[in-house]
């Protein structure tokens, strides 16, 4: 949990907001035994990291809290030493880890520090330089309860940061406020113009917002002297600063006009929400999660968010009072841990100019490798190089927390990565610096600084603390035995831990599966129950539909009973109409029915019968046809013995012709030697036979000749 603030500039022809981002809760970003600090001295570093340690209050002192656990060596080297308990210390007796650990920061504060000096040490050359245009990020890290809030916001009597950045830019900013409301910040650099309407309704919001905050004391307005919440500002006296750093003011500059437009947003669980919202305060509305988005040049910037101009001290301490009441609902509404909480408090100074046009030339981020959070995205162009940063390390001294502590002192290293991006810088200045217990580098532009070094090494604690240091004094076969013993110490460390890994996956896989199957049988049980509630509320759902129709219908018919009603009487009249009409009807249908019946009947008669016709004439038609068949043959055989005979009767008559031929030539032989001319009178067969075939219409002498020459012949 932090706090910080964020301040980054850009002008354009007519203004330059300079942005300032003061946030809480920062992931952790710090430095260990390996500072940040950078070859070139403080005023080039782009990342300053300061320590802050709280002093006990007077209950931790009672509960034994107080165990010297955290020691300042200087002001740039605190010793943290594990008190008795802690797991610290028990990993240090089993002989893993160490008790007792140093770190280095850019400076250290102690419990004794104030506010005011806090300031003018850490943040007033960056307060400086956001009033000058450049981008400023300062933010806060540590675990609960180590003194974030109050380094950031204060308390009333002694207010932190934020107010005295708020108060510094006021005073910086003086008499020549730009009132007018009507240029606003866009995007994440740029500002845009607001026609009349939308500066009525910048008016309003911002009336409504403070309508609904109480006249309290509160962190801005209530350091002793200050000046009520509707007038200007905080009075120098009461936030004492030094006021030479900001000689270069506007008067100075030139005819230049400022305005101030604050945000002030939390990002929880990677969710960004509006903390100057309204509808926040509300109870039963949900918070609404606003967009990271991209402005199109590489900047991250929060979509929608609200950004309200102040132009008093006393309104940023009214927004401020907001933010925070919204945020701590929010946090009891959802049981949150503040530890994942980061609220920021971001302001935008735009420098109205009608002459100057300045831009602060932009980085491509594509290669920085950046951890994918919406913190890192939006602090992303401070982090690049694109204005300086400082984180205040805040931390307890307490017994109890020592653990967390010394977590949040090792965690540099992501400082270091965040830093090395910067890419205009020489590679040297990017690396991992090494330094001495005075802060200064062990390495200056790739070279040892032997000097540094050797100081370095002669600090005994370090020696006896330090392996490596002691082997830097060994002879080399000596270390190489020594190099070959931990190779197999570490050889043999590694199998176990191998060992002991798959061991325990083998475990929690197990237990996970077991889980799973717990799981999966009560959710079956469960799907089960549901099922069967279902199933009974349907059915008693269905029972009810039932009665209530039952119960309309009923409802239905007593209702229309009144119009229905028809006298006995008549009813009883009525009703043996019906009888009678029955009884007709009844006897139709009996008749119709019988009728259909015969009729049936015989329909099905005349249907055999025209079956039985039907086969009787087909089987006639068979026999016909075979009858038919056989006089054919028979038909067929009488013209053939026909056809015979009349062949044989050619044949015969071919005979016959030759016969009489034979016989004409035997009577010419006979009458040349008897006589010349003979008598008729004498005639013989063979001049009968002559003169049948001469004379062939003579029947009967035909007949006879034909059956004279068939006896003949046979
Ligand atoms: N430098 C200091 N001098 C005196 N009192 C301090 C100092 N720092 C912190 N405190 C007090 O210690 C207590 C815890 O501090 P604070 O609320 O700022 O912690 P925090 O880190 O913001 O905690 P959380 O993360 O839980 O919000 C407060 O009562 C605060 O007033």
């Amino acid at each position: 949990m932090s706090a910080a603030t964020d301040m980054t500039n850009e002008e354009s022809n007519l203004m330059g907001p300079v942005e300032m981002d003061l946030t809480c809760n920062v992931p952790p970003v710090t430095t260990s035994n390996q500072q940040t600090e950078v070859p070139g001295g403080a005023e080039q570093q782009t990342m300053r990291v300061y320590l802050r340690v709280r002093p006990f209050s007077k209950e931790e002192r009672a509960d034994n809290e107080d165990q010297d656990c955290v020691v300042i060596e200087n002001s740039q080297t605190v010793t943290l030493n594990a008190p008795k308990g802690s797991a610290t210390m028990k990993s240090s007796e089993k002989g893993i880890g160490m008790s007792l650990h140093k770190f280095s920061f850019s400076q250290i504060f102690g419990p004794e520090m104030t506010q005011s000096e806090l300031f003018e040490h850490t943040v007033k050359s960056q307060m400086y330089d956001f009033l000058d245009g450049k981008n400023a990020l300062i933010f806060s890290y540590g675990v609960t309860n180590a003194g974030k809030t109050y380094t950031i916001q204060g308390t009333p009597k002694d207010p932190g940061i934020l107010p005295r950045v708020l108060d510094a830019t006021f005073h910086y900013i003086g008499g020549h406020q730009y009132e007018r409301m009507d240029l606003k910040p866009y995007l994440r650099n740029d500002a845009q113009y607001l026609d009349p309407d939308q500066v009525k309704q910048e008016r309003s919001v911002k009336a409504a917002i403070f309508a609904s905050v109480k006249e309290e004391c509160d962190p801005l307005r209530a350091s002793g002297g200050l000046e009520s919440c509707s007038t200007s500002a905080l009075s120098s006296s009461s936030l004492s600063y030094d006021q030479t750093m900001l000689a270069s003011n506007p008067t100075e500059a030139g005819g230049s006009q400022f305005a101030l437009w604050v945000a002030f947003f939390e990002i929880y669980n990677e969710c960004v929400y509006d903390l100057l919202h309204p509808s926040l305060c509300s109870k039963s509305k949900k918070r609404a999660a606003l967009r990271v988005c991209d402005d199109g040049a590489g900047n991250a910037y929060v979509k929608d968010l609200r950004w309200l101009n102040i132009q008093t001290l006393g309104e940023a301490s009214k927004l401020l009072q907001f933010g925070n009441k919204n945020r701590s609902a929010a946090a009891t509404k959802m049981n949150q841990s503040s530890s994942r909480s980061h609220s920021i408090f971001t302001m935008k100074l735009l420098k109205i100019d009608d002459s100057t046009v300045k831009r602060i030339s932009e980085m491509k981020s594509s290669y920085i490798p950046f951890r994918e959070s919406k913190l890192t995205k939006l602090f992303q162009a401070v982090f690049c190089g694109k204005g300086k940063a400082s984180m205040i390390v805040n931390i307890n001294q307490c017994a109890s927390t020592y653990d967390e502590t010394l977590h949040v002192m090792k965690f540099s290293a992501v400082a270091k990565q965040v830093v090395q991006v910067i890419p205009d810088k020489p590679v040297e200045s990017l690396a991992p610096c090494m330094v001495g217990r005075d802060g200064k580098p062990l390495v200056r532009n790739g070279v040892i600084d032997s000097h540094a070094l050797e100081s370095y090494l002669s600090e005994e604690e370090l020696l006896d603390e330090e392996d490596e240091a002691d082997m830097s004094l060994l002879p080399q076969n000596e270390l190489l035995n020594m190099i070959e013993t931990l190779r197999a110490k570490l050889l043999a460390e590694r199998r176990k831990n191998l060992v002991q890994e798959m061991e325990i996956r083998k475990e929690m896989g197990d237990a996970m599966l077991q889980q799973i199957m717990e799981s999966e049988e009560l959710r079956s049980r469960q799907m089960e129950e549901l099922k069967e509630s279902y199933q009974e509320k349907l059915e008693n759902t269905f029972e009810m539909y039932k009665d209530a129709i039952k119960e309309h219908a009923y409802q239905s018919a007593m209702n229309n009973l009144e119009d229905d009603y028809v006298p006995l009487d008549e009813f009883i009249a009525e009703q043996e109409k019906v009888e009678v009409n029955k009884i007709h009807r009844t006897y139709f249908i009996s008749k119709a029915d019988d009728r259909c019946k015969w009729l049936y009947k015989e329909k099905c008669a005349i249907e055999r019968m025209c079956e039985d016709k039907q086969q009787k004439v087909s089987d006639d038609f068979m026999k016909k046809s075979a009858d038919l068949d056989t006089l054919q043959k028979k038909a067929d055989d009488q013209k053939k013995s026909m056809d015979d005979i009349l062949r044989q009767n050619i044949e015969k008559d071919r005979e016959i012709a030759s016969l009489k031929a034979e016989l004409a030539k035997a009577e010419l032989a006979k009458s040349s030697q008897k006589s010349p001319v003979q008598p008729k009178a004498k005639r013989g067969l063979l001049a009968n036979i002559r003169e049948a075939v001469t004379s062939p219409r003579k029947g009967t002498s035909g007949r006879t000749l034909r059956k004279t020459v068939r006896t003949a012949h046979h």
